[in-house]
Order: C-alpha cells, then structure tokens, then sequence
C-alpha cells in the first residue's frame, strides 16, 4: 500500500479546503492510498511536517495552499535525502506556482492529476538557505513602509502587482550591485532584479517564454538604473515579452548566481521576505518529483481580469512612448 500525507493549510484562500477533506481522504482511499492529514498551525509548521514526511517514508506529499505554504513544504523537502513525490492542491489566493504548472484549480481535479501518475522531476532554487519555485528577486525601495514583509510581498513577490504599482515606481532607488552569473559578471547601478524559475512570473508568461523547468536554468532579469518614464516603458515591455533587445535589462539563462549589492537590499523568496543579500542562488535542476496535468488535464489560462488589466496598462503607456 502506498501511504500519501496531506499537508493542508486552513488559512489558505477562502479557506474552502476543510469542508472538502472527507471526499479528499476517501478519493486517495479508494485509489489505494493509505492517507493521513496534517493541518498547519503556524507559519513555518508545513516545513517541519514535510520533513517529518520525508523521515518518515511517505510515498507521497500533497501540499495544499498557496504559493506561501508549497514554498514551505518544498524547503521541507530540500534538504533530505529521501524527497517523497509531490502533489499539489491549489487552495491559494494567487497560486503562481500550481498555474504554472497548469494544475486545474477545482480540487477534485487536482486529485485526478495526482492519481494518474503523470511525474515529471523538476528544478527547485536555493538561495543561501532557503528554497523557492517561482522566483526570487530584490530592489531598493526608500518607503520605509515597505520593509513590512506582507507589503514587500505585493511589491515584489507577484509581478503581477509591481505593475499595478506603477504609483510605487518612485520609490525605487537604484542600487550598485555586482551579479556574476555562471562565467560572467555584471556590475552596475540596477532598480531590480528577479530570478526566475518558472516561466510563469505573476501570471506573465511572455516575460520568460522560454523557461524550461527541468532544464537546470534559471532566467535572470536586471533592471538597470532607469528614469520614470522609462521604468514604466521598460517594465511594459518586459510584460509583452519585447524587451529582448533593451538596453536596459539583462536578460540571459544561469545555472549559479551571485548577487552583492553596496547597500542592504532585502531579498524576496517566492512572494515572502527571505532576508537580505549577498545571495548565492543555485538551481538544483529536477530537484522533486511533481505530479503534473496531462495534456487534457491541462487547466486554460482564463483571467479575463488580469488580460484587460495588461491591455489597460500597456496601452496607458503607449502615450508615453
Ligand atoms: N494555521 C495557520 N494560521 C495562520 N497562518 C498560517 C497557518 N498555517 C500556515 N500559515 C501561513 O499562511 C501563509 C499564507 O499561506 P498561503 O500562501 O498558502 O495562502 P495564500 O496567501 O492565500 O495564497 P497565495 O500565496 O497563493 O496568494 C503562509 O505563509 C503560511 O506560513
């Protein structure tokens, strides 16, 4: 018999998960799974139980949440040697991560993929000791409100709200930072800088179209020292995916990455507050086995929202060009 743990976080979303439980248990039941659950308590918890899943020879881990509690339960993971496969149910707010890898977002869905089997291992970022599966990144912001981790978070943790803070744009302050990246270095004055892992950043797939997850590769983005209007103009770019020949980023592909900034820079992990640089981040290329959506599985991107939102936003900025 095979025996999954469950790894749910009841604060998650709209909390919705816990009703549903019972038919969960009962669907990895009947499946043929032994399964037991284990409901977070505190910030950090998901991380201790997935490394008790690992000591204990799970066979596999569902992690249920968001992007906060799958971060938490793949660093649980990491570091041991025995990784059990992992399961994803997206019970998030924003669920980058699950949308990336176009897990269906119902919850029954979300078991089906798990029990057809389909595994795929894939690469995982450490940056000094933590671990992220979406992205990482850094920029100098002078609001002193912003060093909150929450507010950090919807600055820089979901691309998606960097635009939205086209208003916060001001409070970047460029930064000398020295990044060296496999055989070669940059140094120079830089607004921000993202290392991604997916090629789904904040929902924006053009930016790094051409990520590949199990690759060993992570996309490094720089943001060099911009005015105003062209941050806005660059970052609208980057967004539509044109921003291959702009002289204001770097863009390229690494496998081992180095970033050491003259001033304190804190570092965003996967949407929270991961400390302060120097990073050295690594790509543990297929680090965990995933459960991944066949192609029919295979949840459509539909957010019509966030689609007029791009359309609003870039089209604003076609008058500034
Ligand atoms: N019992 C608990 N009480 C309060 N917070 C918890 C509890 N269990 C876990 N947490 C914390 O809740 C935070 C948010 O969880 P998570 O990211 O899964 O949900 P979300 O914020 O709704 O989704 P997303 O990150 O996708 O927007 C995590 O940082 C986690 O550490």
């Amino acid at each position: 018999m095979k025996r999954a743990r469950i790894i749910y976080n009841p604060t998650s979303g709209r909390e919705a998960f816990k009703q549903k439980l019972p038919d969960i248990l009962v669907k990895f039941e009947e499946a043929g799974y032994v399964t037991s659950a284990h409901r977070t308590r505190s910030k950090g918890d998901a991380t201790t139980a997935a490394t008790k899943a690992c000591e204990d020879e799970f066979d596999i881990v569902v992690a249920v949440g968001g992007d906060g509690t799958i971060n938490e339960v793949v660093t649980g993971i990491s570091n041991q040697s025995y990784r059990p496969k992992l399961g994803i149910i997206p019970a998030g707010t924003t669920n980058d991560f699950a949308r990336a890898l176009k897990i269906p977002k119902s919850f029954e869905k979300a078991v089906d993929v798990i029990l057809d089997n389909n595994i795929h291992a894939l690469d995982v970022g450490q940056v000094n000791d933590c671990f992220f599966v979406n992205i990482a990144g850094g920029g100098k912001l002078t609001e002193v409100s912003y060093e909150v981790p929450s507010k950090l978070k919807t600055v820089l943790g979901q691309l998606a709200y960097v635009m939205k803070g086209v208003e916060m744009l001001p409070r970047f302050r460029p930064i000398h930072t020295r990044i060296e990246y496999d055989d070669e270095v940059f140094e120079g004055e830089i607004m921000l800088f993202l290392i991604a892992n997916s090629n789904s950043v904040g929902g924006f797939e053009k930016l790094a179209q051409n990520a590949k997850m199990n690759d060993g590769l992570f996309d490094l983005f720089v943001l060099k020292k911009t005015n105003m209007a062209e941050f806005a103009r660059v970052i609208t770019a980057a967004l539509r995916g044109q921003h291959v020949n702009d002289p204001n980023i770097l863009h390229v592909q690494a496998r081992d990455i180095k970033v050491v900034t003259d001033e304190k820079m804190q570092l965003n992990i996967d949407g929270e507050y991961g400390g302060v640089l120097p990073g050295h981040f690594v790509n543990l290329q297929e680090h965990i086995e995933f459960f991944l959506p066949t192609e029919d599985q295979q949840m459509i991107e539909d957010d019509p929202v966030k689609q007029e939102y791009i359309e609003k936003l870039t089209t604003e900025h076609d008058f500034e060009e």
